[in-house]
């Protein structure tokens, strides 16, 4: 089955408010980032942002529609993000994934960076865990943390091995997150989940510290 026209410019409408919102976050330095919405999953079909735009504009130019093989569907000069791949994998392995959205914050690349060597970073007790769908008390997450591999099949491949049901997301290292949910309001509740659980936590560790400094010199 091929979407229906209709589908189509609902998947780019979305896509454009979940675009417009976060470039007022400034989530997409330097036109990083990349956003997509399943159209049809078998076979797999989704439209996803065009490679190097500036994601703080709109355009006709801005959204194309490929295949399971991260191919465009129709003919075009348009290029699908280089990062198509990874948005593949999701879809393919999370079936009931129908967005996903991808930014490069400093929040998120500091997190990774601060868990250097480790291959994960986790935090509990905070309320925002919530927003991840994730409603037991005191709950304990765990997101996963990947290298930031050059090689995109390489680096999809990583993120395939450790992505789980339970927290809708992955970091990679000093790059970005990746985070989905069932349609583009639930990716996008996750995000900010995320985003906002990083920034706490980033913050907390330098309060922390700042605290203990002063306390050490008095
Ligand atoms: C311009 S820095 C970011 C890119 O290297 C990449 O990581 C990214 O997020 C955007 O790539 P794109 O091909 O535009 O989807
Ligand atoms: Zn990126």
């Amino acid at each position: 089955m091929t979407a229906t026209l209709e589908q189509r410019l609902d998947a780019f409408r979305r896509l454009d408010d979940a675009k417009l919102t976060f470039a007022r976050r400034d989530w997409f330095p330097g036109t990083s980032g990349n956003l997509s919405i399943k159209l049809e999953s078998e076979p797999l079909q989704f439209a996803v942002t065009a490679s190097g735009k500036d994601k703080t504009k709109l355009s006709p130019e801005d959204y194309l529609i490929v295949d399971q093989d991260s191919r465009p569907v129709d003919a075009t000069t348009l290029k699908p993000s280089a990062e198509t791949l990874i948005h593949a994998v999701v879809y393919k392995t999370f079936p009931k994934a129908g967005a996903c959205f991808h930014v490069h914050t400093v929040w998120n690349n500091l997190i990774s960076e601060l868990y250097f060597g480790q291959r994960a970073f986790s935090i509990q007790g905070q309320e925002l865990i919530k927003g991840l769908g994730i409603w037991e008390e005191n709950a304990h997450i765990t997101i996963p943390i990947v290298e930031n591999f050059a090689d995109i099949p390489t680096l999809a491949a990583e993120i395939e091995k450790v992505i789980t049901q339970e927290v809708p997301g992955v970091l990679i290292r000093n790059h970005g997150i990746y985070a989905w949910g069932g349609n583009d309001f639930e990716a996008k509740r996750h995000l900010e989940a995320f985003e906002f659980l990083f920034e706490y936590h980033a913050r907390w560790l330098q309060l922390r510290q700042a605290a203990v400094s002063t306390t050490t010199t008095n």
